[in-house]
């Protein structure tokens, strides 16, 4: 029997919570129309482990504190030379280590290649396990170029461009990041669950 489309009433809108203004800029851009959210600056902590699993006991944390459905995300640049370490993925890092130091870690090696990946996480809500989503972004470590205005994009530039995120016009980093190959595939499970967003009178 075909599967009947179904669609899943969810009566509270999507907060998506996060600390970090450009990542909201960002995600603000990239989604546009496609999924309905609302924003909300919670400084979660900063927990360490893998991406995914950082994603999703961040959500856990937002979805408790909202009492509703959330949309987080966890993002880190991993170093291939030193196996996916140091995986920046603490504010600290590059204030911390700078990107002078950063270039110096891999110093010692030839292989300069590197990755950018972000971890999304939906969870219904504070009782629901969240689903994640990966995305992706090859490319190496260079010395800074460009405007220093978000976190370590000075230092990174993505297989196939001469120019490293800094540089590039934010709709160019927009089509190939990280973020928007995550949130490509958030788009498509909000699409194939049929969600619908009715706010409740409460
Ligand atoms: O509240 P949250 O969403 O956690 O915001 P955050 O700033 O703590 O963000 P992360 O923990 O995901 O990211 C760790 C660091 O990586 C930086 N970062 C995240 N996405 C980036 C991107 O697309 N380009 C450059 N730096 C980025 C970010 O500024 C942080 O310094
Ligand atoms: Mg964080």
């Amino acid at each position: 029997m075909a599967a009947a489309a179904r669609a899943v009433i969810v009566s509270r809108p999507v907060t998506f919570v996060t600390g970090n203004a450009k990542k909201l800029e960002e995600v603000k851009t990239i989604l546009g129309q496609s999924i309905p959210f609302q924003s909300l600056k919670l400084d979660l902590p900063e927990l360490q482990g893998e991406p995914e699993e950082i994603s999703k006991e961040k959500a856990r944390l937002a979805a408790r504190q909202v009492n509703g459905p959330v949309l987080v995300e966890d993002t880190c640049l991993c170093f291939n030379a030193l196996k996916g370490l140091p995986g920046i993925n603490h504010p600290l890092h590059v204030l911390l280590i700078g990107f002078f130091g950063l270039n110096n870690l891999l110093m010692a090696y030839e292989d300069k290649s590197a990755y950018a990946l972000c971890a999304f996480s939906f969870a219904l809500g504070p009782n629901v396990e969240p689903v994640t989503f990966l995305g992706k972004t090859p490319g190496k470590i260079v010395p800074a170029r460009g405007p220093n205005d978000f976190g370590w994009d000075p230092i990174f530039q993505p297989d196939g461009y001469d120019q490293t995120y800094a540089e590039m016009p934010k709709e160019e980093k927009n089509k190939i990041s990280h973020r928007s190959r995550a949130l490509d595939m958030v788009k498509s499970h909000f699409a194939e669950a049929g969600y619908n967003f009715t706010p409740s009178k409460e």
